[in-house]
């Protein structure tokens, strides 16, 4: 049944993972050409953690988030949200669950141009039929530093700007997880730290639970953890991440990935 949890029951049962996959796989066409994209990945990301995935070019980062969003349905295995098993949900299930359940941060913003900061935060929970709490938009804005550009339009704001009305968007409906692909792509590295600190306070101080794909090491330090994906499969993890062990980390697998495709040529 394609029941969502209602946000304020969210720790009702501390066990459930914000967000699993079990088995998950997604297979890009068919016969000798096909690429398995992902191939057998099992994790579990606890209600208020942050996580990093990171991973060679092609190796199922993208992927993974859009299954896990509800954007992609996968070829085999589970996604669960809160509990509730979502793989099999209709298109429109699937639609309000990444309304109401799923935050999802942009490299590129993805901000309406003609809508203010204010309606940009409100779009998704109009979209859901409810009415947006103006207090809590004018909350979220403060706490992303943009208290006094309610009435602005994207453009006038700088891209680290634009990152933080995305934030305080993918933070409006209190997600069960907020899924970040490469929140910090665009941005300069004053703006990026500026960013990932706000994500990091969102776990910290507001009980979110962030996955976010990365391939910049320093992001990836403000993770709890980092999970290291080759060729579509969990190839490691890391509690506790430095920026140095990450980059060290990258260059074995880059190495390993290397060292694989010259074999099979
Ligand atoms: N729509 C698609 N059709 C066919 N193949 C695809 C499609 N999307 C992804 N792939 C393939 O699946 C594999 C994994 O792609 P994915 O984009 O998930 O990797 P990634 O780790 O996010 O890469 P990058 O770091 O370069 O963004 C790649 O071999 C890619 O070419």
């Amino acid at each position: 049944m394609e029941t969502l949890v209602p946000p304020r029951d969210r720790h009702a049962d501390p066990h459930a993972p914000a967000l699993a996959v079990t088995a998950l796989a997604r297979t890009y066409g068919s016969g000798p050409g096909a690429v398995r994209a992902l191939d057998g990945v099992d994790l579990a990301f606890a209600p208020g953690s942050s996580t990093a995935v990171m991973g060679p070019s092609g190796s199922g980062k993208s992927t993974f988030l859009a299954c896990a969003a509800g954007l992609e349905r996968p070829s085999g295995g589970r996604v669960l949200v809160e509990g509730a098993d979502v793989t099999d949900w209709s298109e429109t299930g699937r639609t309000r669950l990444r309304r109401e359940r799923i935050g999802f941060v942009f490299q590129s913003f993805h901000l309406l141009p003609h809508l203010t900061v204010e309606q940009n935060v409100a779009l998704p929970v109009r979209l859901a039929g409810r009415r947006p709490d103006r207090a809590r938009i004018a909350a979220l804005l403060a706490r992303v530093g943009l208290a006094d550009r309610a009435g602005s339009l994207p453009a006038t704001l700088s891209g680290g700007m634009q990152q933080r009305v995305a934030i305080a968007r993918a933070l409006l409906p209190d997600p069960a997880v907020l899924l970040a692909d490469e929140p910090t792509g665009a941005l300069d590295s004053r703006s990026a730290r500026t960013v990932l600190q706000l994500l990091r306070e969102a776990v910290d101080e507001l009980g979110q639970t962030v996955v976010m794909v990365t391939h910049d090491p320093v992001a990836a330090s403000f993770a709890d953890a980092v999970v290291f994906l080759v060729d579509g499969r969990v190839a490691g993890r890391m509690e506790n991440p430095t920026a140095d062990a990450v980059a060290g980390q990258m260059a074995h697998l880059d190495d390993l990935v290397g060292a694989a495709r010259a074999v099979a040529s």
